[in-house]
């Protein structure tokens, strides 16, 4: 069976050449559960607490006082003198850069620590000239391959989080814009030529920040950050930053007591280079085993190569990921673990489900919806939104017809191509289907032939298009999350908030968050070789989307988008759940009484999906 290593993964991460990033998250969170009271939140602490927390007590109690006293904002909340120092690190940071997932979560994560008196800052390249974004005028010299390069900062405070942008042409100059795929290459799929200069400046921009820059904006920190500071790497293009970390800076006496956690948003996407191309990078020889890397692939050379998140893997400090059966499947062999299985096992690896941004996805004050809602009106406001969206798209407006929306990257990953291949099957239901999203080129133009097959029931949108995903979210009946994989998936939750059902495949973080019959349908496991679709996985999107139309307009219905609004899918609950009563809960860590259509375990009765897995070997 083919690997999710081919090279079937489109642009922003590129594949075998340059790849994706994303975020950062777990680690804080990790953070943020120490605070959380709980023993198993103090016990899975043990990197954190070497670092920074030395009065937890203190922190403990001043958190719950805060939150107790409905604080959430760093403006109200008490000071912890416990708190740590967190520098998050990673090529997107919503609403400055995105172009998926990671990029909300660098957008959400970071304010939420803040918001538990940790001092927090996030670094990322200036890819545009972001109008809230100030000039520090400070500047650094940064080794990059074989010449000096000078960067400059530049800097907002917001929402308690020092927002720093890293000003250099290779970033600014190539991409002017934060949505496009040129943050990664000039086209989807595409990686520029220079992508290792880049992120390996950029790591080194990011180490030195926090001792260069001065920021005042906080009313409770000022002053540069210092040296006692948790780095959040994010995905391949920061794997250089703990190999940095210690050849650069701890080989001379500098950040002595700092830290880097590895958070893992997708390993299909890893930084494969030609093994000469080491020397580029500024490292010393002996580094040179962290990244060696054998595979079967002729991209970006035949045979030996460098891995850039390989080395990351072995050289942090810590390594975590965004989502508890994603820690399983990554762990569970070469297939899912993308041939990094062994070294994760090596280095255990823990997986804490990612939040969401409830003040951007928010269906009370969402600005891209004309009729806001909550819990008690959103069965009359749902239908009214639906119209807008049918209007929207030019499909027929009809409040009675149910609609499913899908929204993500057109690529094997999010598995537009199976949807592709059942949409034939699905149309001859009583329905209508909008999707959006861009990718591989083949990919949007089958959506586009179904759309002219089928122009009463079919509409794809092959554009990056925020508002429109907005109006999705919300005016969707159902929202259809076909992945071979998927991390985590903020998808579902944006859509759980809003009161849409999701219908999902069972992998990562889509079964950690959608429970059968209660918020979604679960669609069993999908066949993750990215070269086929597999007629099972299509039969079972229509099955199981059969099986959810045919709940549509029930009181069932109605008590699920009930149950689905009602949760609390927050960073601030999503770290407080995962270390801290979930942890007590009898856990299944392999579960083998997996029900891949029921999306429960037998055993546990669904609890192990809300467990923390913890493969720690360390
Ligand atoms: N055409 C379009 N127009 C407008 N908005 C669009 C869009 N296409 C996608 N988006 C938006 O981009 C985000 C995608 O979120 P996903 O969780 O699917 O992320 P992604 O796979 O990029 O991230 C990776 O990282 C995240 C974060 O850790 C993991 O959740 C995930 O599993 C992993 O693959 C959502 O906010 C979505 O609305």
């Amino acid at each position: 069976m083919a690997s999710l290593t081919a090279s079937h993964f489109a642009p922003r991460n590129s594949y075998v050449n340059s790849h994706g990033s994303e975020t950062t998250e777990n680690f804080v969170q990790i953070g943020l559960r120490s605070q959380s009271m709980t023993h198993s939140g103090l016990r899975s602490l043990n990197m954190v607490d070497k670092l920074q927390f030395k009065t937890q007590a203190f922190a403990r109690k001043s958190v719950k006082k805060a939150y107790a006293n409905g604080n959430d904002t760093p403006g109200k909340i008490v000071c912890l003198q416990g708190g740590m120092t967190v520098v998050f690190v990673a090529t997107e940071v919503a609403p400055w850069s995105k172009t998926g997932g990671l990029g909300d979560v660098l957008g959400g994560l970071p304010p939420a620590m803040a918001a538990r008196g940790h001092r927090v800052m996030t670094i990322s390249p200036r890819f545009d000239q972001y109008k809230d974004a100030w000039d520090t005028c400070v500047v650094a010299q940064i080794p990059v391959g074989d010449r000096v390069e000078t960067v400059r900062y530049f800097h907002c405070y917001k929402r308690g989080v020092d927002r720093v942008f890293v000003d250099h042409p290779m970033f600014l100059a190539k991409v002017w814009g934060k949505t496009g795929s040129k943050i990664y290459g000039p086209a989807a799929g595409e990686d520029f030529q220079d992508n290792q200069l880049r992120f390996s400046l950029f790591c080194l921009a990011a180490l030195e920040a926090p001792r260069v820059l001065s920021l005042n904006s906080s009313k409770h920190f000022s002053g540069p950050y210092g040296e006692d500071v948790v780095f959040v790497a994010n995905d391949w293009h920061t794997g250089l930053l703990p190999c940095y970390l210690k050849s650069m800076y701890q080989s001379r006496g500098i950040y002595m007591t700092a830290k880097v956690a590895l958070c893992i948003h997708n390993i299909a996407y890893q930084g494969r280079f030609s093994f000469s191309d080491f020397p580029l990078l500024n490292l010393p020889d002996e580094y040179k085993s962290s990244f060696d890397f054998m595979d079967g692939y002729n991209k970006p050379v035949k045979g030996r190569k460098i891995n850039w998140l390989k080395a990351g893997i072995l050289e942090a400090h810590r390594v975590i990921t965004v989502s508890p059966y994603y820690a399983q499947e990554l762990v569970s062999g070469v297939e899912k673990g993308v041939e990094l299985d062994n070294y994760l096992r090596t280095t255990g690896i823990t997986g804490i489900v990612n939040g969401m941004d409830v003040q951007e996805w928010n269906p009370a004050t969402d600005k891209y919806l004309s009729t806001k809602y909550e819990i008690t009106t959103v069965l009359s406001a749902k239908p009214l939104l639906k119209e807008e969206l049918q209007a929207e798209v030019g499909l027929p407006v009809d409040r009675d017809i149910p609609v499913i929306g899908f929204i993500g990257r057109l690529e094997e990953q999010k598995g537009s191509d199976i949807l592709a291949a059942a949409i034939p099957m699905l149309v001859k239901n009583n329905v209508q289907i909008i999707v959006l999203g861009t990718g591989k080129k083949y990919m949007e133009k089958q959506i586009a032939e179904l759309e002219k097959k089928y122009p009463d029931k079919v509409r794809g949108v092959a554009k990056f298009n925020v508002p429109l995903a907005h109006m999705i979210i919300a005016g969707a009946d159902f929202m259809m999350i076909p992945s071979r994989f998927e991390p985590c998936g903020l998808i579902q939750l944006h859509a759980m908030r809003y009161g849409t059902v999701c219908i999902v495949s069972s992998t990562g973080g889509l079964v950690d968050t959608v429970k059968e019959g209660y918020t979604g349908f679960q669609m069993g496991a999908f066949n993750v070789e990215c070269d086929v679709v597999d007629q099972v996985d299509v039969a079972a999107i229509v099955e199981t989307a059969r099986r959810a139309l045919a709940v549509y307009g029930t009181a069932a219905f109605k008590e699920m988008i009930k149950n689905c609004m009602s949760q609390d899918l927050s960073w601030k609950v999503r770290t407080s759940q995962t270390l801290g009563e979930d942890s007590a809960k009898p856990k299944c860590y392999r579960q083998q009484s997996w029900n891949r259509r029921r999306g429960d375990c037998s055993t546990c009765q669904g609890e192990c999906r809300h467990s923390l897995i913890n493969v720690d070997n360390t």
